[in-house]
């Protein structure tokens, strides 16, 4: 790219800045405005009538949030927090019969809360999943009972599970309309779930809102808004149109789900947009860090690195006589993840592959909310320079349609 055409880059960064402040969209405002209360009171109501389970039902930006949520922050066998009491939280989230069977063999129905999780209030997997689970409540609480149990997340007024809870009577918690669904993970769609484990709400929020001030304050200058030109300038002026999310955490490895689904609805259009690709350190090193080495000079890789891990495990000493062995004792499991992670990022530098870095100080629900809003604001700003609309997502009708003509819905 030619200075002037780097200058030019520069000032639409400015102008796309500026536009995002001026005309915030619903994201933007959202950690400032939004009030967790109805999220936590119906919450400590799950968990305070001792709800050995929830089964939270949802797809896309109505899933991919609180599973990222849940699965950084959350025990990932247990599905509850121990020290924090609250039921095992489980997803139905594809409408794949297995999983949805397996869920209800280890849900406890009798304790039991559901979920229901639709921006729209119609997306087929959301109201097949819905429509099983509410069989088997039925099965155990009764026609009468059973709709106690549940809770909505859905457009204020819009949608059929309106209808539905205005016959049954369920709770409902409501998605702002401004607020689109892969955008939608700090209102109730993740807050509640959130504090349903007993995660602080408050701190995600209050993560997100530090982020947004900092965007107002730096401008273009926030490293969000730099990232976005960073990964425009390689896809458009370097053909690295794969963008690779690489946490060295397990932790976040549905956090990476959650962002591709983000940058791919967002900025997919007219034939524009980088390819995301989630992957896992060190995990991806012995699957997929040869192709990032050798392969194609189509990629970026974003590695995201954790600085203190929650928990870590001492590597005992032992075959000190085996030099390929012994040499880990008196190390420790988070050292040796954090030592690899800077291995791949020095040997990516060294091939002259261009690499990225996150660094979050720890997993917590304040970086999380931070990561969060910035990776929003990136994608809000990407779409300015490719110039799409980063808040729809026309191209996936056209599956819906044939679907529901399929499927017998009336009208299709
Ligand atoms: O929240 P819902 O209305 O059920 O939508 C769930 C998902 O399906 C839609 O088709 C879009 O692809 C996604 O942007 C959305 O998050």
């Amino acid at each position: 790219m030619s200075e002037t055409e780097l200058e030019g880059l520069s000032s639409r960064l400015e102008g796309a800045a500026s536009t995002l402040l001026e005309n915030p969209p619903g994201f933007f405002e959202l950690p400032k405005t939004a009030d967790p209360g109805p999220s936590k009171a119906l919450a400590e109501e799950v968990r305070a009538s001792g709800a050995t389970d929830f089964v939270h039902v949802g797809i896309g930006g109505s899933a991919l949030g609180p599973i990222a949520v849940q699965r950084a922050l959350n025990h990932p066998y247990y599905n509850a927090l121990p020290d924090r009491g609250g039921p095992r939280v489980h997803f139905a989230e594809n409408t794949d019969p297995a999983t949805l069977a397996a869920i209800l063999d280890v849900a406890d129905l009798r304790n039991t809360w559901v979920n229901v999780v639709t921006k729209s209030g119609s997306t087929a997997e959301t109201m097949a999943n819905f429509l099983v689970v509410r069989g088997a409540l039925i099965e155990v609480l009764g026609e009468e009972g059973y709709a106690e149990r549940v809770v909505f997340t859905t457009d204020p007024e819009e949608g059929y599970l309106n209808q539905i809870s205005a016959r049954e009577g369920m709770r409902t918690l409501h998605i702002p309309p401004n607020v689109g669904g892969r955008f939608s993970v700090l209102t109730p769609v993740g807050l509640f779930p959130a504090a349903v484990a007993g995660l602080d709400a408050d701190a995600l929020l209050r993560g997100a809102a530090e982020c947004a001030d900092e965007v107002r304050e730096m401008g273009a200058q926030h490293p969000a808004v730099q990232g976005a030109a960073y990964h425009y300038l390689m896809d458009a002026n370097k053909g690295r149109n794969v963008r690779v999310m690489m946490p060295y955490a397990d932790a976040l490895d549905r956090l990476a789900a959650w962002f591709v689904q983000l940058w791919a609805e967002s900025l997919g259009k007219d034939g524009k947009g980088s390819t995301p690709h989630g992957a896992v350190g060190t995990t991806d090193q012995h699957s997929q860090v040869q192709l990032y080495m050798e392969g194609p000079q189509d990629k970026v890789i974003e590695i995201v690195e954790v600085e203190e891990h929650a928990r870590d495990l001492p590597i005992p000493e032992a075959y000190a006589d085996l030099e390929g062995v012994g040499y880990l004792g008196g190390h420790t499991m988070g050292e040796l993840l954090n030592v690899e992670c800077d291995a791949t990022r020095k040997a990516l530098t060294e091939a002259g592959r261009p690499n990225s870095t996150i660094k979050l100080g720890a997993i917590n629900e304040e970086n999380l909310g931070y990561l969060f809003q910035a990776l929003e604001v990136q994608t809000a700003i990407s779409g300015s320079l490719y110039g799409v609309n980063a808040f729809d997502q026309p191209g996936v009708e056209a599956g819906k349609q044939i679907t529901y003509s399929r499927m017998g819905r009336p009208g299709y």
